[in-house]
């Protein structure tokens, strides 16, 4: 199902009717310049065809503790591990950290039979988690960099990579109202070659 005009899809959870036909978004400033559209769903993201990159806001600190992580954690254990090294081994949350609004985006890694072949975006927008977590301010200013770097590597990956889907990142744990990532998001410019869609999906 492609709309042909409205911001937002109609939401629903079968993968049959995920397709989104990219199409330019007039920008305020300049006609050549485009900028990031989301459309929601409704539905498991989970579920997505192969080779969809799964979208989630990370902490620096190696943790898939909670929330949609832990979700992640037990679907996918060999990308946790490489989260892990990512943060704990290539570098150092206390003497070397990860970049607060970078992302790390991992290819399929799977190697149990029937596993599913999802690539998988960390953004890091937080250091720390629970008590510790950034400030709103912080994380949404940390989030926007993440992104743009995400479609970076996106592009870079090549036609291995289908759609992207995200969860609402930052609005549950990290406690950032959606409509403020949802502001930011909206304001990427998408530059020459990027995926300029991305689908959210949320379970209610
Ligand atoms: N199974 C599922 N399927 C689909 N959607 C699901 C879901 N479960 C939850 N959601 C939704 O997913 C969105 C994000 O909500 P989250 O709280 O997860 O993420 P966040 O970005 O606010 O925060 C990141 C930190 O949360 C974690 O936990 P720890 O800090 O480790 O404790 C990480 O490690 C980070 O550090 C909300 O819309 C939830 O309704």
């Amino acid at each position: 199902m492609a709309s042909s005009s409205a911001a937002q899809e109609v939401a629903t959870d079968n993968p049959a009717t995920t397709a989104i036909s990219p199409k330019p978004s007039p920008s305020s400033n300049s006609p050549e310049q485009r900028t990031l559209t989301l459309h929601s769903y409704i539905g498991d993201i989970f579920s997505a065809p192969p080779l969809t990159v799964l979208i989630h806001a990370c902490n620096t600190q190696g943790s898939w503790g909670a929330g949609i992580a832990a979700a992640f954690r037990t679907k996918y254990p060999v990308a946790y591990t490489i989260y892990r090294r990512h943060c704990l081994i290539s570098h150092n949350p206390k003497t070397n950290p990860v970049p607060s609004g970078t992302c790390l985006l991992i290819p399929p890694s799977e190697t149990k039979p029937g596993a599913p072949k999802h690539w998988i975006a960390c953004l890091f927008t937080s250091q720390k988690y629970g008590k510790g977590k950034d400030k709103p301010d912080v994380i949404l200013r940390n989030t926007g960099p993440a992104v743009s770097m995400m479609l970076g590597q996106i592009k870079e990956a090549g036609e291995g990579v289908a759609d992207l889907r995200m969860c609402k990142i930052n609005s549950a744990r990290f406690a950032v109202p959606w409509e403020r990532t949802v502001a930011v998001l909206e304001g990427l410019v998408v530059e020459e070659g990027w995926a300029g869609d991305v689908e959210v999906w949320d379970i209610e």
